[in-house]
């Protein structure tokens, strides 16, 4: 049970939050569990939700690290909610990648330590929030994580790439990002997409092994290395966010991404058939 003693603070209500944020304000670790089942697909509210929450902690002097996880087992995110890009309107096309960018940008610029508990299944939306974070530990076993858009028949935008890049190197980009490539969890580590693989059970207690080295470091010396290295990727998106979301409303609205994006759902839901 989360939130219920001293020191735990919540910045969201039990049971109720698409983002469930859990403080400890003796370690000055919060915990940030994504709560949309069955899968945790990334949606306007999530996204929103999601980028406050990220700001809230940000402006926290207290909070110096955060651990993204799920509360929904066998899953991290299956990333961007399909239903946001299929037979929506414009405005609501350009709200939805607004929430997207605000989100990210607060997850890739945060000041803090961040690592993501990767307990499931990652694709797309979801590579794209681990792969933001500092650090991250996956579990073994059956659970996948990549970019695989081009098998919806759509295409990672400049900054999912921009990030992969500076994850995993040009060559392995090039390769996943073509291929739409999903791995395993060994397969991520042996590319360096996730830094460390564990069973289930200790995926959680390994980031908090690893959280403590992290948190030796002086926090600015440690936030300036941080900015330095991430700031241009940063600043490429900062610097075209309008465009960029009207490019996004524009593409997906497209009549073949469109016809791709309805066979894709067919397809996932002809899976379970
Ligand atoms: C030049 C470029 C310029 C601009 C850019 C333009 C376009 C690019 C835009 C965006 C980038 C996109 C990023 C994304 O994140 S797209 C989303 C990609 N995600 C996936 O492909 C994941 C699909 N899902 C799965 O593979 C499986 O569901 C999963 C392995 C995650 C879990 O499997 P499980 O067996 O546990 O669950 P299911 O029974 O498959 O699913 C349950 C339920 O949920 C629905 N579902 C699954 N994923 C999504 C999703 N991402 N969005 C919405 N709904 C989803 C699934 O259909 C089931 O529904 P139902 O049948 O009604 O129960």
């Amino acid at each position: 049970q989360v939130c219920t003693q001293v020191p735990y603070r919540c910045y969201s209500t039990p049971g109720v939050g698409q983002v469930q944020v859990d403080m400890n304000s003796e370690t000055g670790v919060a915990t940030v569990r994504l709560n949309r089942p069955p899968v945790n697909s990334l949606n306007l509210d999530v996204l929103t939700e999601l980028g406050i929450a990220l700001e809230k902690l940000d402006a926290d002097r207290t909070c110096r690290a955060m651990v993204l996880a799920s509360a929904v087992p066998g899953i991290f995110s299956a990333g961007l909610d399909i239903l946001e890009m299929y037979q929506s309107t414009p405005e609501r096309c350009v709200a939805f990648w607004r929430a997207l960018q605000d989100a990210w940008l607060g997850l890739y610029g945060s000041r803090l330590v961040t690592m993501a508990a990767i307990e499931g299944h990652s694709p797309a939306g979801g590579c794209l929030l681990a792969m933001s974070c500092d650090y991250r530990v996956m579990a073994d076993g059956k659970f996948q994580i990549g970019l695989n858009e081009t098998r919806l028949g759509i295409v990672a935008p400049f900054w999912f790439e921009d990030v992969m890049l500076n994850t995993i190197g040009h060559r392995e980009t090039e390769k996943a990002l073509q291929l739409g490539a999903m791995y395993s969890a060994q397969q991520a580590l042996s590319i360096g997409l996730v830094d460390k693989v564990v069973p289930l059970a200790e995926v959680m207690p390994t980031v908090q092994g690893e959280l403590k080295n992290w948190l030796q470091i002086p926090d600015a010396a440690r936030v300036i290395t941080k900015t330095s290295m991430r700031k241009q990727v940063l600043d490429r998106l900062r610097s075209q966010k309008e465009k960029d979301a009207q490019f996004f409303a524009d593409f997906i609205g497209r009549d073949s991404v469109q016809r791709s994006l309805g066979a894709y759902i067919a397809s996932l839901q002809k899976r379970k058939s």
